[in-house]
C-alpha cells in the first residue's frame, strides 16, 4: 500500500506543516508500527493521471477517499491523531481549490501543481522550461517533509521522479529554508550536500540535475567518480562546491587524500541505496557518512524503487530514529512499473542473436532498445552480432562508456547491450523496449532493468527471454507481482509479410522517373520467367526488404529452421528421461541426440522438443513403428511445466540431464561460478567486501 509513514515522535508542529501531501496517498504511520502491522491495499494513481493540471473528481471518489481515511485510522488506532490531522489539513486544502462545474463532477485544481509548493521563482522557471508544471506523487509526498528537516526513506516505482524528489527540497532548503543560515559559503567552502550513487553513469545523470536546478539558484556541484582523472576534481573541491555527487569508492579516495571535508554537511542522500549496499559499498558508505561532525545536524535521505527488508534494517544505522517513510509501493502486489508490458518468450541462447532483431522490429516502435545480459562477455559478443548495437559494461574504459552512453542518448545508435551497470536509475528518453536475455538472479534486477522503459508516465515493453529447460522465472513473477504475458517468437514469415506490405505501400511514393531506367531489365525478366507477373513482383518486394528466403522458427527454442514437436504417450510423462526412452523406441540414437530443448507439458501428458526442419519427416515417419506413441507438429507452444527452482532436482539427477542442460547449452560452467556465489552472498544481505570490483560480471 502506498504510504507516508510519519514517526510517532514527530512533533505536532511538523505534522501540521505537512499539508500539501498528495491526497491520494494519505496514510500515516510510524516505520516501526508499519513493520508490525499489515495494511490494507489501495491503488496508486499513475503519475500521468496526477500530472494533469486539472484533476476531475466525482463525489463518489471523494466519499471513497474519506472512507479510506476512516478505514485506515480505524484499523490503526495509534496513528489516528496524526492521520486525522493530516486528513483535515488536506481536506481544507482541497476545499479551497474546488470549483463547481456540474452536478456530478467538480474540477479541482491540481494539488500537486508546482505553485502549491514552497518552490522559489528561479526553480519554478527552470522546472517550467523543462516542461514540469506539477510534481509527481513521490515528489509531492516528500517535499515538505524534506524541506522541514526530517530524515526520509523514499520508495516509488521506477521512472516516477525520485531524483527531483530530493533535488528540489534540498535546493530550497539551502537557499530559502532551514539550512540557509548555517551552510558554508564563499571560496573554498566545504560541501553542504553529498549524494552517493552506485554507478558512474548514474552519478553523472544526477549531477546534471543538480547542475541545472542548483545552477539556477547559484549553487555549484561537482561529480566524483572513478576512472576519471583526480586533478580536475581536486581543483573543484579546493575552490569550494555546495553539492558533491559521486560513487563511494572515489569519494572515499578523496577523503583519504584530504581533498574533501564533510564536517559541515547538511544533507546526505543515498540514491539506489539497496544497490549501493548490495554491491558491497557498506563499509565505504559508513566511512563516508561517519565524516560528519554532528550527525544530528545532518539530514539523511534514502531512495530506491526497491527496498528489500535488509535495507530497511540497515537504514536504521544511517537515519535518525524519527525518520519518515514515503512508500508508494508498500504492500502493493505489483512492484515493477505498471506502465510496462511485461512479456516472456522462450528462446535458447544460441537463437538469441537471430531472434532479437525480430523482437526489436516487432516491439520497439522505432524507439531505443536496451538489451541486458548477465555477463560482460555476452554483452560484448551480442553487441558484435547485432547490427548497429554497442556494448556497455564495467570492463569498457570510462571514456568509451561515456561516449557510448551519450551516443545512445543522442540517437546515434538505437540498441545498447549492457550488463547490470545500466540497470539502475538511467533515464534515457524514448527507450521503448527492454530485452533481458535470461531471467536475472534477483527480483530487484528485474524491476530496475524493466524500469528503463515506461518512465515518467510513458509506456514501454519489457521482453524477457528464457530457456524453458533451464530458466525459472516464477520467483520473479511472484516477488515482483508481474503477471507475465507469454508469447512465442515472432515468425520470420509474419515479419516479412509486414515488411512487404510496408514496401508495397511505399512503391507508390517512388517517382515515375525511375521506370524508364529499370524498364529494360523488367522486360527481360518477364520474357525469360515461367512465373506470373504478380509472383515476380512478390519476389521483387522480398528482395527490396532484404529477404532471399523465409526460414521457420521453432516455438520452443526460437531457433531458425527448427520445428516444435509434441510427443504424446499412452501414459503420463513424468520425467524427461521417460520422454527420451519413448523416442528411443522408434528413432536411432543420433536423431534422439539431435533434438533441442525438451520440456514437459504442464498437463503432464506430453513433452515438446525441437527438431531440425530437415529431420521432421524422419521423426514423423518413425512414430509408425512405435505403438502408443504419437508425434505432432504444434501450432503454438502448450503451457509447460515450471522448471524446479533448486538445481539437482528433477533434471539434475536424471541421468542424461545430469549435466544441468549441458547438451542444450554446452554446459553451464562459464556462468555458474559467479552467479552462484553472488546469489549466496545476496541471500545473506549486503557483503562486507569492497564494492564494484566484486561485480566482476558487470
Ligand atoms: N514532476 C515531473 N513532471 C514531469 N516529468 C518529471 C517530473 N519529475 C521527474 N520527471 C521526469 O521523469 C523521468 C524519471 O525521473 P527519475 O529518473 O527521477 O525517476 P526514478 O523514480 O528515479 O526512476 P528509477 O527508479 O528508475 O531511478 C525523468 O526524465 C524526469 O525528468
Amino acid at each position: 500500500m502506498p504510504s507516508v509513514v510519519v514517526s510517532e515522535s514527530q512533533s505536532l508542529d511538523s505534522k501540521k506543516k505537512m499539508k500539501k501531501l498528495n491526497p491520494e496517498t494519505p496514510e500515516v504511520d510510524s516505520l516501526e508500527k508499519k513493520s508490525q502491522k499489515e495494511k490494507k491495499s489501495k491503488k496508486t494513481k499513475l503519475p500521468s493521471e496526477l500530472d494533469s493540471n486539472i484533476v476531475t473528481t466525482t463525489k463518489k471518489d471523494k466519499k471513497k477517499r474519506k472512507a479510506t481515511e476512516i478505514d485506515e485510522t480505524d484499523n490503526e488506532e495509534e496513528r489516528s491523531e496524526t492521520s486525522s490531522e493530516m486528513g483535515d489539513a488536506m481536506n481544507l486544502n482541497m476545499k479551497k481549490k474546488k470549483m463547481k462545474v456540474g452536478d456530478d463532477d467538480e474540477k479541482v485544481e491540481n494539488p500537486n501543481a508546482v505553485s502549491n509548493f514552497r518552490i522559489s521563482e528561479p526553480l519554478r522557471e527552470t522546472l517550467k522550461a523543462k516542461g514540469i508544471e506539477s510534481l509527481f506523487p513521490i515528489q509531492a509526498m516528500t517535499f515538505d517533509t524534506i524541506l522541514d528537516g526530517a530524515d526520509l526513506v523514499g520508495r516509488a516505482r521506477t521512472g516516477q521522479g525520485k531524483t527531483l524528489a530530493f533535488v528540489l527540497p534540498i535546493l530550497e532548503s539551502l537557499i530559502n529554508g532551514p539550512t540557509v543560515a548555517s551552510r558554508k559559503k564563499g571560496y573554498g567552502r566545504a560541501p553542504s550536500v553529498l549524494v552517493l550513487l552506485p554507478t558512474r553513469e548514474l552519478a553523472t545523470q544526477v549531477f546534471s540535475d543538480f547542475e541545472v536546478y542548483g545552477g539556477a539558484l547559484g549553487l555549484t556541484s561537482c561529480c566524483l567518480y572513478g576512472g576519471s582523472p583526480y586533478q580536475p576534481q581536486q581543483i573543484q573541491l579546493k575552490r569550494g562546491v555546495d553539492i558533491v555527487v559521486g560513487t563511494p569508492g572515489r569519494i572515499k579516495d578523496h577523503i583519504e587524500r584530504g581533498n574533501i571535508d564533510f564536517s559541515s554537511l547538511k544533507f546526505r542522500v543515498l540514491d539506489e541505496s539497496d544497490e549501493m549496499l548490495r554491491m558491497g559499498f557498506v563499509e565505504d558508505v559508513e566511512l563516508i557518512l561517519g565524516k560528519v561532525e554532528d550527525a544530528n545536524k545532518v539530514q539523511t535521505l534514502l531512495f530506491s524503487a526497491t527496498l528489500p527488508d535488509w535495507v530497511k534494517h540497515i537504514s536504521s544505522k544511517f537515519l535518525k530514529k524519527d525518520k519518515k517513510t514515503a512508500d508508494l509501493v508498500g504492500n502493493e502486489k505489483m512492484k515493477a512499473s505498471i506502465n510496462v508490458r511485461h512479456i516472456v518468450l522462450p528462446c535458447s541462447s544460441s537463437a538469441r542473436s537471430q531472434l532479437i532483431p525480430d523482437i526489436i522490429r516487432c516491439y520497439s516502435s522505432g524507439g531505443r532498445t536496451i538489451i541486458f545480459t548477465e555477463t560482460k562477455d555476452s554483452a560484448s559478443t551480442l553487441a558484435g552480432l547485432l547490427p548497429g548495437a554497442r556494448a556497455l559494461h564495467g570492463d569498457i574504459q570510462q571514456a568509451t562508456r561515456e561516449v557510448t552512453l551519450s551516443g545512445f542518448r543522442s540517437g546515434k545508435f538505437s540498441t545498447l547491450v549492457a550488463t547490470n551497470v545500466a540497470a539502475r536509475g538511467l533515464d534515457i528518453d524514448d527507450v521503448q523496449l527492454i530485452i533481458q536475455c535470461e531471467p536475472p538472479r534477483d527480483v530487484e534486477a528485474y524491476i530496475h532493468r524493466s524500469g528503463r522503459t515506461g518512465r515518467a508516465g510513458k509506456t514501454g515493453v519489457a521482453v524477457m527471454l528464457y530457456d524453458p529447460r533451464k530458466s525459472n522465472f516464477s520467483r520473479i513473477e511472484r516477488e515482483s507481482g508481474v503477471k507475465f504475458e507469454h508469447i512465442s517468437a515472432p515468425q520470420p514469415a509474419d515479419i516479412a509479410k509486414a515488411a512487404g506490405a510496408e514496401a508495397a505501400e511505399k512503391i507508390n511514393e517512388i517517382s515515375d522517373s525511375v521506370i524508364p531506367v529499370f524498364m529494360a531489365a523488367a522486360e527481360e525478366l518477364l520474357s525469360t520467367t515461367k512465373l506470373a507477373p504478380k509472383e515476380l513482383l512478390a519476389k521483387a518486394l522480398a528482395k527490396a526488404v532484404g529477404y532471399t528466403e523465409i526460414k521457420s522458427r521453432s516455438f520452443l527454442t526460437s531457433m531458425e529452421n527448427y520445428v516444435t514437436v509434441l510427443l504424446g504417450c499412452e501414459r503420463p510423462i513424468y520425467t524427461p528421461s521417460f520422454a527420451y526412452s519413448a523416442l528411443r523406441r522408434f528413432l536411432p540414437e543420433e536423431k534422439v541426440e539431435s533434438i533441442k530443448g525438451l520440456a514437459l507439458t504442464a498437463d503432464g501428458n506430453g513433452a515438446v522438443f525441437d527438431v531440425a526442419a530437415e529431420d521432421l519427416d524422419a521423426f514423423l515417419a518413425g512414430q509408425e513403428n512405435a505403438a502408443g506413441v504419437s508425434l505432432e507438429v504444434v501450432k503454438s507452444l502448450p503451457p509447460l511445466q515450471e522448471r524446479e527452482q533448486t538445481r539437482g532436482g528433477r533434471f539434475g539427477g536424471g541421468g542424461r540431464f545430469g549435466g544441468g542442460g549441458g547438451r542444450f547449452y554446452g554446459g553451464r560452467g562459464g556462468r555458474g561460478g559467479f552467479a552462484d556465489r553472488r546469489n549466496d552472498r545476496f541471500s545473506r544481505g549486503p557483503s562486507r567486501g569492497r564494492g564494484h570490483g566484486n561485480n566482476s560480471n558487470w
